[in-house]
């Protein structure tokens, strides 16, 4: 678990980040903090593991305050994934995924060999490994650094719009590898992102934020759908603009579920994991 108490974060030049935040991230669940762009997201990721030192509160991970631990050890046990994957350019992919066993001393063979069973796990032929980055596509440049940010086997992964520079096809695609990893790895993720759909997609907690990192609401995707907490959070969800209104209507003895504009977005079936067939738009 970890825990912000009363935490902010003011910048040299006196600009006021992150002012009074408190909140507690569940373990192995996937918490997302979503918010318009400079709200505070990316300065309280990195205040985790410690990249960015805050100024004031306090935050603890299992009940110890990450103050009194060692940079660098702190860094290295989290793990860390960014935008445009933050790959080493001249080095290999699978010599970018071994990096940070290589740093904590795990033997080069064994790291290589690790970095090659996480090839496989984020779904990246192995035939990629001997690659340069800039030989790879976008969307395995992203695999290949979740890869990285796993390769210590960290309990914590931290997320920072990792999937904002892939198109939307491929993003989708990253979205349920994720989906799926997190099944299988069972850690515990912080995921920034501007994308509502996205947070909702992936969030257990979904956390969405103010100038200021400002907590507007917090909840399940359910509990902010059914019940937005002020015009704010309606219009950033889109249900003021009726994106979420969506109603059914009985069409040839089926429960067709219809969007805002009475556009077919899916049909209803029976339990909550059953698949429905596609209906005709
Ligand atoms: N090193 C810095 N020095 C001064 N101000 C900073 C620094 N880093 C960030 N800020 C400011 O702090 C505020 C929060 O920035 P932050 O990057 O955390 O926002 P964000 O929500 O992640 O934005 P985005 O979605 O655009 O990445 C912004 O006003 C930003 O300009």
């Amino acid at each position: 678990m970890i825990e912000f108490r009363q935490v902010s974060k003011r910048f040299p030049d006196g600009t006021l980040a992150v002012e009074d935040f408190s909140l507690v991230i569940p373990s192995r669940k996937t918490t997302v903090f979503v918010g318009s762009s400079g709200c505070g997201k990316t300065t309280i990721l990195r205040m985790i593991n410690r990249m960015i030192d805050r100024s004031s509160g306090s935050i603890e991970i299992d009940g110890e305050d990450i103050v009194a631990l060692d940079k660098v050890k702190l860094r290295r046990r989290i793990g860390y994934v960014m935008q445009n994957s933050g790959l080493l350019p001249h080095r290999k992919v699978v010599d970018n995924v071994a990096t940070v066993p290589l740093l904590n001393g795990v033997p080069k063979k064994e790291a290589h060999t690790r970095a090659l069973e996480l090839l496989d796990t984020v779904g990246l032929d192995r035939s990629l490994a001997n690659r340069y980055p800039s030989q790879l596509s976008g969307g395995q440049q992203q695999r290949v650094g979740v890869a990285r940010g796993l390769a210590a086997d960290p309990n914590i992964l931290l997320m920072d719009e990792p999937f904002g520079a892939v198109d939307p096809l491929v993003r989708a695609e990253l979205q349920q590898e994720l989906i799926r990893l997190q099944r299988e790895l069972d850690k515990t993720v912080v995921f920034v992102t501007h994308d509502i759909d996205e947070a909702f997609l992936l969030g257990d907690q979904v956390v969405i934020l103010q100038k200021g990192g400002v907590i507007v609401q917090k909840g399940s995707p359910t509990e902010i759908l059914t019940a937005p907490a002020n015009d704010f959070v309606a219009d950033f969800i889109g249900a003021t603009k009726g994106k979420r209104a969506l109603h059914i209507d009985r069409r040839d003895g089926r429960d067709v579920v219809l969007d805002s504009e009475g556009r077919a977005a899916g049909v209803l079936v029976d339990g909550s994991t059953g698949t429905g067939e596609e209906v005709p738009t």
